[in-house]
């Protein structure tokens, strides 16, 4: 992991300093939006010291997994609840972007206009989020993690690859219709920031394809009172969402395919019977059969 940073934080300097076409990928793609970053570079960057890489091998380290999906597909869900049985953090991209405009950085306004509309953010941004995010984890001792939102493009996994090993890649699948509705009931309370879905999903199967029901996932009476919803949640920006993750994130799936990495799994009902089902898929039954925890996961 140590190492992994190091490499990424090299090759963000190469990138600032002249090789950036070797991993951000130029602008102005539809699903991209453009923005200055400039300022953010300045910020961000820092004195130009060279990186030593600490580990050249590393040994025992935790879980380095990947979760994809559509919007509203539950990756937060699962992938926070199998970060806390495997003992690696969860780190979703989309919720450090949403750090970062809570920041109020000079960035805010840009990051939340893009992400308004549905849009990926430049690579850039995201590479540096992402670079500080396991620097500061692996000075605390991390050595593995959960990806969720990231990668998102197959550029973003080719930069992966080259620092760090991704053991499996975790590929959610859920209808669209049903995402739609799932993106629509999301709430997040504003204090503590958990999630929940006011949604209440029961949809007939057709042909081959099986009847979904999702009862919702109401919050405690102490957080009733301070639901919100995220911007990005309105019909219209979840279905630009999803139009952008079939052009560039459907693609990340083969990427991960064509290297025996993936694992589709479909999601066809609510937590308490799609986490078993899913330990089940991942071969993790055994960590957790009987257990406290098990009971807490499927709440
Ligand atoms: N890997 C990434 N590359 C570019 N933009 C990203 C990335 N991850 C997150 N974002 C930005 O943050 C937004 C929200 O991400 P996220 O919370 O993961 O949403 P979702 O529920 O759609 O999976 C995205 O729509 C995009 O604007």
């Amino acid at each position: 992991m140590v190492a992994a940073v190091s490499r990424l934080r090299t090759m963000m300097r190469f990138g600032v300093h002249g090789l950036r076409t070797s991993w951000v990928r130029p602008m102005g793609t539809a699903a991209r939006a453009s923005m200055d970053v400039e300022g953010w570079r300045e910020r961000e960057q820092g004195p130009s010291v060279p990186v030593e890489v600490v580990h050249s091998q590393e040994v025992d380290r935790g879980v380095q997994w990947v979760f994809l999906g559509c919007p509203g597909v539950g990756k937060g869900t699962y992938a926070s609840r199998l970060a806390k049985l495997l003992h690696v953090p969860h780190i979703a991209m989309g919720d450090l972007v949403r750090r970062e405009i809570l920041n109020l950085t000079p960035m805010a306004e840009q990051l939340k206009k893009i992400m308004g509309a549905g849009q990926l953010l430049p690579d850039e941004i995201i590479f540096r989020l992402l670079t500080k995010r396991l620097e500061n984890g692996a000075s605390e001792g991390e050595t593995g993690f959960i990806l969720d939102g990231f990668p998102r493009t197959v550029h973003q996994a080719e930069i992966m690859d080259e620092v760090a090993s991704i053991d499996l890649v975790v590929n959610l699948k859920l209808r669209e219709d049903v995402l739609i509705s799932k993106c629509l009931g999301r709430r997040i309370c504003s204090e503590c920031g958990g999630n929940f879905n006011v949604a209440s999903i029961d949809v007939d199967g057709y042909d081959s394809v099986p009847r979904i029901l999702m009862p919702p996932l109401l919050p405690p009476p102490k957080c009733a009172s301070k639901m919100t919803i995220r911007a990005d949640d309105t019909e219209d920006v979840v279905r630009a969402r999803l139009r952008i993750y079939y052009e560039e994130s459907q693609p990340v799936e083969d990427y991960y395919r064509a290297k025996g990495l993936l694992l589709n799994f479909d999601v066809a009902g609510g937590i308490p019977e799609t986490w078993p089902r899913l330990l089940s898929a991942l071969n993790l039954e055994d960590k957790i059969s009987g257990s406290h925890d098990s009971r807490k996961m499927m709440a």
